[in-house]
C-alpha cells in the first residue's frame, strides 16, 4: 500500500458525506470482491499487517487466523470503517473456513529469530508450521496467491512448492516470497546516503532473503547518485544484515514486524493490484524462475490476472554485483535444497 492510498483510505473514512458521494458519482465501476486471509495474523508482524489490509479498498473480505489471540485481534480491526468485512477463525478446525474463497494468503505464521541466530535456525520449528498452513491451502483455497513471509524464506517458498506439487495444485505463478522488506530498506539507506527524496527511490534487490543471499543492485538505483565503491558496499552490507540490526536492537523480543507489515502490505496490495487487471504492476520477489540456474530466485516480476505474469531478467550488473550473484548461489541453493528435502522426506 503506497502513502497516497493511506492518504485517500483515511481521507474516505473521515471525509464528509457529500465530498465522498460527489467523489462516488464520477468513480468508474467499484473494486471487485477480494478476499484476503492473513494466517498467523494475531503475531508481531500479524496485527500490524491485518491493520494495513483492514485500510486497503481492494479488500472486500479479512479472514484473520491465528493459534492464539485471534478473537481480541479481529474485533478490534473489524471496528475500523472500511470497505472489507473481518472475521476471526481461532482454531485449527477453523482454517479451512478462514480459507476458503481467499484470493491472496498471505502467511507470517511462525517463529521470528533472537540474537545469535541465523534464519535458518528457525527451520526446524517453522517448516513444519509451513507445510500444514500449505496443505490447508491446497485444499480449501488452491487458486489463491500465497505471499510467504515465515522464515527462513529460501526453505519455507520452496516447502510450499513440494506440498502444492505433491497435492497435484501447484502453479509456480502463484507462489511468492516476500522479499519486499529488502526492498524497502535499500530505498531507505540508499536516499540516506545519496541524499534523494526516498519517494522517489527505486532499488532492485535480487537473490533470497537471508544474509549474503540478499543481493540489491544500487548500480541500477534511480535517482542515479556518485556514491563510492566503499559507499555502495557499505550500504550493501546494511541491506544484507537489516534484519540482525532489528533482531540485536529488539535485544530478544523478536525481529522487524512494524517495517515487515508496511512491506507485506504494499506486496499483497501489488498483487491484488495485478489480480484486478491494474497493467505494469512490478514488485521483486523470491519466485520459481529460470534467470539463473538456480529453481527459485528473486528478481523483479510483473504481476497480473493469474500471480506472476513474467519474471524480469536481472539487468545490467557491476562487477561488485556479479560477484556477490556467484557468492550467494551455494548457500541459496543448500536453503532450497533443504526445504524441498523436508517434504519428500516426511
Ligand atoms: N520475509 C520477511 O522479510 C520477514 C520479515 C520479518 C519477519 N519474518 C518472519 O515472519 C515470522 C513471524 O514473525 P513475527 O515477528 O510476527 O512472530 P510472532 O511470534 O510475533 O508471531 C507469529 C504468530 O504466528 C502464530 N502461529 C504459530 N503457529 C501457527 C500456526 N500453525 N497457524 C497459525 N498461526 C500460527 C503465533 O501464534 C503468532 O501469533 C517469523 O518466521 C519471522 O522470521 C519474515
Ligand atoms: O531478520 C529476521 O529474522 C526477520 C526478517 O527476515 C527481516 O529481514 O527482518
Amino acid at each position: 500500500m503506497k502513502a497516497a492510498m493511506l492518504r485517500s483510505v483515511l481521507r474516505r473514512s473521515t471525509g464528509s458525506a457529500a465530498a465522498s458521494s460527489s467523489r462516488r458519482s464520477f468513480s468508474s465501476a467499484p473494486a471487485p470482491e477480494r478476499k484476503v486471509a492473513v494466517l498467523g495474523a494475531a503475531g508481531g508482524i500479524g496485527q500490524p499487517l491485518s491493520l494495513l489490509m483492514k485500510l486497503n479498498p481492494l479488500v472486500s473480505s479479512l479472514a484473520l487466523y491465528d493459534i492464539a489471540g485471534t478473537p481480541g485481534v479481529a474485533a478490534d480491526v473489524s471496528h475500523i470503517n472500511t470497505r472489507s468485512e473481518v472475521k476471526g477463525y481461532a482454531a485449527e478446525e477453523q482454517l479451512g473456513q478462514a480459507l476458503e474463497g481467499s484470493d491472496v494468503v498471505i502467511i507470517p505464521a511462525g517463529v521470528p529469530r533472537k540474537p545469535g541466530m541465523t534464519r535458518d535456525d528457525l527451520f526446524k520449528i517453522n517448516a513444519g508450521i509451513v507445510k500444514s498452513l500449505c496443505e490447508a491451502i491446497a485444499k480449501y483455497c488452491p487458486n489463491a496467491l500465497v505471499n510467504m513471509i515465515s522464515n527462513p524464506v529460501n526453505s519455507t517458498v520452496p516447502i510450499a512448492a513440494e506440498v502444492f506439487k505433491n497435492k497435484g495444485v501447484y502453479d509456480e505463478r502463484k507462489l511468492f516470497g516476500v522479499t519486499t522488506l529488502d526492498v524497502v530498506r535499500a530505498k531507505t539507506f540508499y536516499a540516506g546516503k545519496a541524499k534523494v527524496n526516498v519517494a522517489d527511490v527505486n532499488v532492485p534487490v535480487i537473490g533470497g532473503h537471508a544474509g549474503i543471499t540478499i543481493l540489491p543492485l544500487f548500480s541500477q538505483a534511480t535517482p542515479k547518485a556518485n556514491l563510492s565503491d566503499e559507499e555502495i558496499q557499505a550500504l550493501t552490507k546494511r541491506t544484507q544484515d537489516g534484519g540482525t540490526e532489528v533482531v540485536e536492537a529488539k535485544a530478544g523480543k523478536g525481529s522487524a514486524t512494524l517495517s515487515m507489515a508496511y512491506a507485506g502490505a504494499i506486496f499483497a496490495d501489488a498483487c491484488l493490484k495485478g489480480l484486478n487487471g491494474v497493467p505494469d504492476v512490478v514488485e521483486c520477489s523470491f519466485v520459481q524462475s529460470t534467470v539463473t540456474e538456480l529453481p527459485f530466485f528473486a528478481s523483479k516480476v510483473r504481476l497480473g490476472k493469474n500471480g506472476v505474469e513474467e519474471v524480469l531478467g536481472l539487468g545490467p550488473l557491476s562487477d561488485y554485483e556479479k560477484q556477490g550473484l556467484e557468492a550467494l548461489k551455494p548457500e541459496l541453493k543448500s536453503s532450497i535444497e533443504k526445504g524441498i528435502a523436508f517434504v519428500r522426506g516426511n
